[in-house]
């Protein structure tokens, strides 16, 4: 069977018209340093990357090894390569600026270099989330403000997920793709072309620790899936929930479900727990194109304005029905 790979993917995709040559090269890079970031995760302690770096990022959480080798590896691999007005980080308060001797381009990058921090000393999956930005020009030099876009306008959305294989799964705005590593030919193999989210599901993932914390509309949608059979929902429902985004949602793009990381009295002075800008619209983005659902619980997340680079927002996205089952809720009540 003929393979085609990451590379041949996005020739196609320019042929088509459906990207530029500018964007195709930015996501070769991103894919490059994705790579990167592979070896890096699959040492371990090998490479005596596990653990605390000792320091805190612009959230306040402690950084470990591999956030900040990441970071560094995505800051650097995407300063050469002169598709970029700007990059914005989780890891970095402000917004990175290319060199003022580096070439620029006309794109923004957005990243979570490393998603689902606290499963990298248990070895459990983690992973990369990205959003691209389209930047003019002719308007000078990127700054915050350039950022502030909604979701809607994204030129591409992707996450990596270093599992026992490695999976990119990107989108341009026409579906949503997936390509496998493979490892010693060391190129990105096309895999799973079109992946959708089935609308119906019998699983759901969140972290019910937080459950007297929740919202009356969360309380009462957990509540009717956890009564299975006998409640109004009149089937089982199953729980799973890896505490890696990326994994969570990658399990959705598979095999469907519903994830949530709603508001809660914990969270409500953050505005949420998940970042807008670099998790929630990246993936948002994603569960639009494979045909689900992706709201605060109130709102759509791809149309809200961002008013923050870090801003935070509830996620609520996956199967379409049930999306719109804890939306309902969420207006009724
Ligand atoms: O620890 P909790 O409350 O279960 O939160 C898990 C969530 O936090 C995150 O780990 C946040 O991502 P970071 O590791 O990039 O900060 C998500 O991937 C995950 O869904
Ligand atoms: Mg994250
Ligand atoms: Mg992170």
């Amino acid at each position: 069977m003929r393979r085609v790979t990451l590379t041949q993917f996005l020739i196609e995709q320019q042929r088509a018209g459906r990207i530029t040559a500018d964007l195709r090269l930015l996501i070769e890079v991103v894919a490059r340093a994705v790579k990167a970031i592979s070896v890096n995760v699959s040492k371990g302690a090998l490479a005596g990357i596990l653990g605390e770096a000792g320091t805190d990022n612009v959230q306040g959480e402690a950084q470990k090894k591999l956030d900040v080798i990441a970071n560094e590896i995505l800051l650097q691999a995407n300063e050469w390569g002169g598709h970029l007005a700007a990059m914005a980080s989780e890891e970095v308060e402000e917004v990175h600026h290319i060199p003022f001797d580096y070439p620029k381009g006309g794109y923004l990058l957005l990243f979570d270099p490393l998603d689902g921090s606290s499963n990298i000393d248990v070895n459990v999956s983690v992973g990369t989330i990205f959003s691209v930005l389209r930047h003019d020009k002719e308007a000078g030099e990127a700054t915050e403000q350039s950022f502030l876009q909604p979701g809607t306008s994204q030129a591409a959305a992707g996450y990596a997920l270093y599992g026992p294989s490695t999976l990119l799964v990107l989108t341009v705005g026409s579906g949503v793709h997936g390509f496998t590593l493979d490892r010693e030919m060391g190129s990105f193999v096309y895999t799973t072309p079109f992946m959708t989210v089935p609308e119906e599901t019998q699983e759901y993932a969140i972290n019910a620790s937080n459950q007297r914390f929740w919202e009356p509309p969360v309380q009462r949608y957990v509540e009717e899936l956890q009564q299975g059979k006998t409640g109004p929902r009149g089937k089982d429902f199953n729980m799973r929930w890896v505490a890696s985004m990326v994994a969570d949602v990658h399990r959705i793009l598979t095999r469907g479900g519903i994830f949530m990381y709603p508001m809660d009295e914990k969270c409500r002075d953050k505005g949420g727990k998940l970042r807008l800008m670099y998790e929630a619209n990246p993936m948002a983005m994603l569960i639009e194109q494979a045909g689900g659902a992706a709201t605060t619980g109130r709102k759509r997340i791809m149309a809200l304005q961002p008013e923050r680079l870090h801003q935070r927002v509830p996620v609520i996205l996956g199967s379409k029905q049930e999306v719109e089952r804890v939306t309902a809720y969420h207006q009724e009540g």
